[in-house]
């Protein structure tokens, strides 16, 4: 059965109002990538430039006025993308109110007593709030519309870190998150394993006989693939399973389901058609703790290290790379390739039978070592010799909760 993409673009729609946090974060889908926009609460309201277009002194002093506004008004903060600068009223406020930054003021470590922030994809309900309270017990989980938006929260000092999903068991990668770490500057500093359990979801008094069509994350839908064939019904895609709860309970929807998690059908009082309705019960996505600084990795318990790195195009290349890491006795957990979106193909001249192109790729490797252990040391020495291009994206503790 075919999928189609839903928008949730109905005005009237409520979106991303996250009741605990007082924030409300406007759409963020028209506009251009780097932009990040929320909606104020407050009158307070701050201008940041994207901060890839330069790095002057303007855009540090604006950073910096932000990040003060930030500690001095919490979640009330309201970022533009639009060139006005934070209003006057505001800025007497600001002056009302010095408060220096200090060091510790700009270190990733939580204050004693504070509770970290922690950027999420979806609204409230979402697996990934589960995933993100998972990785950072008590935290304050900050809904965002978007992954980028979310890496953006981190760069841009309004979170302390993201938790976003990598991949699952079923469904296989996220690759977004993928492009966006290679686009992005942030660390990874550690991975959660989330054990998924959907449930069917519609309004009270909905029969799973009326249902005719069932919305949800694309992932989500993909994870339930055999239980949405045998109801027959249309799937379509939309940025998250709790959005998708939402939608169905704010329209009131009679004909429609939404996938999702128990806890959505509690926050948007909706009925649990159907329990574990994923194709396997052992349903586990696995999400990646971001920061803006990388951790010093230890060797007192079990590490992974993420990297990825470019090769040159030729016979047997991708296996001397993978090479270095067997021959180490170096066990490689995943393996994912992407297209380079820089370059997506490479010539290889003229030949008799014309000029071949070929994929260009870049390869992601998780292999079960820390960066403090000379073996793993040892063999990205040996993997530099001959990649084309190499970054460590992290190395961190590994989950192995769910084992
Ligand atoms: O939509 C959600 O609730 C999410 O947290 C996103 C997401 C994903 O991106 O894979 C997370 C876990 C599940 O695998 C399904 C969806």
């Amino acid at each position: 059965m075919a999928t189609t993409t839903t928008s949730l673009s109905d005005p009237s729609f409520p979106k991303f109002s996250s009741p605990n946090h007082q924030i409300k974060y406007r759409s963020v889908a028209a506009q251009p990538r780097t932009s990040i926009k929320f909606r104020p609460i407050s009158p307070i309201r701050v201008s940041i430039d994207n901060p890839n277009d330069h790095v002057g002194d303007d855009h540090n002093k604006k950073r910096t006025q932000a990040l003060e506004l930030q500690l001095l008004f919490g979640n009330s903060l309201s970022l533009s993308s639009s060139s006005s600068s934070f209003s006057e009223s505001n800025f007497r406020e600001s002056q009302l109110h010095p408060r220096p930054l200090t060091a510790s003021d700009l270190s990733s470590v939580a204050k004693p007593g504070s509770r970290i922030r922690v950027a999420y994809q979806g609204v409230s309900g979402a697996y990934s709030e589960s995933a993100a309270q998972k990785a950072y017990p008590n935290c304050e989980a900050v809904p965002c519309e978007q992954f980028d938006v979310a890496f953006q929260a981190v760069e841009q000092w309004l979170v302390d870190r993201a938790v976003l999903p990598i991949e699952n068991s079923l469904g296989g990668s996220i690759h977004r998150n993928y492009d966006l770490l290679l686009r992005h500057s942030l660390h990874i500093v550690g991975e959660v394993q989330f054990s998924v359990r959907h449930c069917l979801l519609a309004n009270h008094g909905v029969h799973i006989e009326e249902l005719t069509r069932v919305l949800s994350h694309p992932q989500a839908l993909a994870q339930c693939e055999n239980t949405l064939t045998k109801l027959g019904v249309v799937r379509e895609a939309v940025d998250d399973t709790a959005g998708a709860a939402q939608f169905v309970a704010f329209h009131k929807l009679k004909d429609t389901g939404a996938v999702a998690s128990a806890a959505a059908a509690k926050i948007y009082n909706l009925n649990i058609l159907a329990q574990d309705i994923q194709d396997d019960s052992d349903n586990v996505t696995r999400f990646l703790m971001l920061a803006r600084d990388p951790i010093i990795p230890g060797t007192d318990r079990p590490f992974k290290t993420s990297i990825v790195f470019s090769l040159e195009e030729g016979p047997g290349i991708l296996f001397k790379a993978l090479a270095v890491f067997a021959m180490r006795d170096i066990n490689l957990t995943k393996i994912e390739s992407r297209p380079q979106r820089k370059q997506p193909l490479r010539s290889l001249g003229d030949h008799s039978y014309g000029s071949l192109k070929y994929f260009d790729y870049l390869f992601y490797v998780d292999f079960q070592a820390s960066m403090a252990d000379p073996i793993a040391q040892n063999a990205l020495r040996h993997l530099e010799e001959f990649a084309t291009f190499l970054k460590v994206l992290g190395s961190y503790p590994m989950d192995v909760s769910l084992t």
